[in-house]
């Protein structure tokens, strides 16, 4: 059994917290939380942009830490899950893994590029894994198109076009801070350049219009541009959304012999699935695919935790959760903000 200990009871504690229930061999058995609320069980603050409402959640099999210094020290620890704010994540992970720790951390690894190649580096030297929790790929509709193109069943990809919108979050202080997340071009858009890279591979170099403010990306429309002059891959992605469009993603792929469609999103509130995920293969009839995966709201997170798991118990990261991919898709964000502010197609690598 691998022993998983949460560092930040907010949304994202909580979402990990009950995908974890779903795990069979391994177990959250610490959490760690400044609240002393949260720490009795009452949960009821917790609202996120997907998900329902946390409330009494049962405790008492659990090792309560105030200090998250306490959990690190913990020799009963095997993986420490950092679910902290953005400008945490460097130095958490640095201690966990001076402490000796496996470690997942919440997306974006950093905002800074010197400071997420700071993190992998450490956690090469320390032997001990890094995985950030780039949880898109675990969605039954982003998995089932990454493992069609993996099988290559549908041939090679010609056109791919993904789209994440939402209206400026407001569950807590922290995720209100624009400025402190790296914009909405950083904190949201980097699921869409992770996932982008782990289909298609890094781009060589992006080109970017879109909405920059306080010196950040706000709202975007990239052009991925490769190698391979036949692969058009372009996404829409930003907060500056109206009100009641809390969340929306989805894509548009089109192979060599047949297409993969999706679209969803909160929209007012309501989980609304406007195009299921749809394959058009060949001269065949659009037909929705049987996907793999629980049901769950917090499904993907069981997957993601299920996967740093056996990485944790096989010693092999895959491509998926590593600090590499990661780091490669912040490069994406920081050559996309370059972009639309010179106008020029800019170079990734
Ligand atoms: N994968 C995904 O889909 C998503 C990922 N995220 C990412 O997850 C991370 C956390 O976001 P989210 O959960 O929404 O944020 P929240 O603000 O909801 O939760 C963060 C928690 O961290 C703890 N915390 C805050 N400040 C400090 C501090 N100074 N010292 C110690 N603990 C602190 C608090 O927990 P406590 O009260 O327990 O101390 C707080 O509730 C971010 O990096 C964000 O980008 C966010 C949303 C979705
Ligand atoms: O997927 C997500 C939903 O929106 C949030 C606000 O940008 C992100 O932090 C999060 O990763």
């Amino acid at each position: 059994m691998v022993r998983i200990g949460i560092i930040g009871i907010g949304f994202m504690g909580y979402t990990h917290f009950e995908g974890a229930k779903f795990l069979k061999r391994d177990k959250i058995t610490a959490i760690a939380t400044r609240d002393k609320k949260k720490l009795s069980g009452n949960w009821s603050s917790i609202q996120g942009n997907f998900g329902p409402r946390a409330g009494q959640v049962d405790t008492s099999d659990l090792k309560k830490y105030e200090d998250y210094h306490d959990l690190l020290n913990d020799p009963e620890i095997d993986l420490v899950d950092i679910c902290l704010p953005t400008e945490l994540h460097e130095k958490v992970t640095l201690e966990a893994l001076a402490a000796g720790k496996n470690v997942l951390v919440e997306k974006p690894i950093s905002i800074e590029l010197k400071s997420a190649n700071k993190m992998v580096a450490a956690a090469e030297k320390a032997g001990k894994q890094l995985m950030v929790g780039h949880v898109l790929p675990f969605f039954p509709e982003f998995r089932f198109l990454y493992e069609t193109a993996r099988s290559g069943r549908l041939g090679k990809i010609r056109s791919a076009r993904f789209h994440r919108v939402i209206a400026p979050p407001n569950w807590s202080d922290n995720i209100a801070d624009y400025a402190k997340l790296g914009g909405w071009g950083i904190d949201l858009h980097i699921h869409d350049n992770h996932f982008i890279g782990l289909l298609c591979g890094i781009p060589q170099k992006v080109f970017s219009n879109g909405v920059m403010e306080q010196g950040l990306v706000n709202h975007l429309h990239t052009q991925y541009v490769y190698e391979d002059s036949e692969l058009s891959v372009s996404c829409v992605s930003g907060g500056i959304a109206p009100k009641h469009l809390q969340f929306s993603h989805g894509f548009e792929v089109i192979f060599e012999e047949g297409a993969l469609l999706f679209s969803a999103g909160t929209f007012g509130g309501e989980w609304v699935v406007d195009r299921p995920l749809t394959e058009i293969a060949k001269s065949n009839k659009p037909k929705s695919p049987k996907l793999k995966g629980g049901s769950e709201w917090c499904s993907a997170f069981t997957e993601e935790l299920r996967t740093a798991c056996d990485t944790i118990s096989k010693g092999t990261a895959p491509e998926i959760l590593s600090g590499q991919l990661a780091l490669d898709a912040l490069k994406i964000c920081h050559a996309e903000a370059k972009s639309i502010e010179s106008g020029r197609i800019i170079s990734v690598r």
